[in-house]
C-alpha cells in the first residue's frame, strides 16, 4: 500500500477481499464520491459501472426521494438490498452503492464476500459542501441538515471500516485525481496477484 491509502479498517488486508471477481465496491457518506468517482474508475479499470440508486430508481420509474415517500426509508432499504443481491452476481463491475448500504448486516457480509470494498472517506465539512444545494437525498431534507449529517456520519463511519478493504481520503483530491491514483494501485494489486498465483 502506498500513501494513496490510509489505514486499513481493524488491520484488514486486501488480502481478504474476493478480488477473483474483478469487482469493486464503493461505499461511504452522501456527497462522498461514490457516483463521480465510480464512473471514472470503472472507464480506467475498463469494468462496467453501476450505481445502485440509479438502478433502483430505472427499475421503479420514480426517484428517491418519492420511494421514500411513498414506502418511507424501510421500503426503501428493502429494494436497497434487492437491488445489490442482484448486482452482486455481477463480474468485473465497480458499483457505487447508496450511503446507507452498510447499515444492513447482510448488505455489510455480501459487499465483504463479494469484491474488494472501497470506503471513501470525506469530512463532515466535505461532505456538506457538495451536498446542500441538492434536494435529492430524502435523509437531509430536515430543518437542520448539516446536523444530520453529522449523526449520520458518527452512525455510519464504523459500518464503512468494518466493511471496507481499503479505505481512501476523498476530501484532498479531485475526483478524477483520486480514481486515477486508485485505478493504478487497484492495476497494481493485480499485477501482484496473477504473479503469486500464476
Ligand atoms: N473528490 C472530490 N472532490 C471534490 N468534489 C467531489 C469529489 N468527489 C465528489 N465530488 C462532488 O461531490 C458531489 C457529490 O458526489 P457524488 O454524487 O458522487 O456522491 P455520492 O457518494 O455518490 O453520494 P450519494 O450517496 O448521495 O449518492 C458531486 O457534485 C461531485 O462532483
Ligand atoms: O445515505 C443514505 O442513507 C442515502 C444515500 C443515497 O445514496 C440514497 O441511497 C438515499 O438517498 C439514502
Ligand atoms: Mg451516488
Amino acid at each position: 500500500m502506498n500513501s494513496t491509502y490510509a489505514t486499513l479498517a481493524s488491520e484488514k488486508t486486501t488480502d481478504d477481499a474476493n478480488e477473483a471477481s474483478g469487482n469493486i465496491f464503493l461505499v461511504g457518506m452522501m456527497g462522498a464520491g461514490k457516483t463521480t468517482i465510480g464512473k471514472l474508475l470503472a472507464h480506467f479499470l475498463d469494468k462496467t459501472f453501476y450505481d445502485s440508486d440509479r438502478e433502483i430508481q430505472k427499475r421503479t420509474g420514480v426517484s428517491i426521494p418519492v420511494i421514500f415517500e411513498i414506502e418511507g426509508e424501510t421500503g426503501f432499504r428493502k429494494r436497497e438490498t434487492e437491488m445489490l443481491t442482484q448486482l452482486l452476481k455481477s463480474e468485473n463491475i465497480v458499483l457505487a452503492t447508496g450511503g446507507g448500504a452498510v447499515l444492513n448486516v447482510k448488505n455489510r457480509e455480501m459487499l465483504k464476500r463479494g469484491g474488494t470494498v472501497i470506503y471513501l472517506r470525506a469530512t463532515v465539512d466535505d461532505l456538506w459542501r457538495r451536498t446542500r444545494q441538492d434536494k435529492n437525498r430524502p435523509l437531509l431534507q430536515t430543518s437542520d441538515p448539516r446536523r444530520k449529517l453529522a449523526e449520520l456520519y458518527a452512525q455510519r463511519d464504523p459500518l464503512y471500516r468494518e466493511t471496507a478493504h481499503i479505505i481512501v481520503e476523498s476530501g484532498k483530491r479531485s475526483a478524477r485525481h483520486l480514481a486515477q491514483l486508485l485505478a493504478q494501485q487497484l492495476a497494481c494489486s493485480d499485477l501482484v496477484m496473477d504473479k503469486k498465483t500464476g
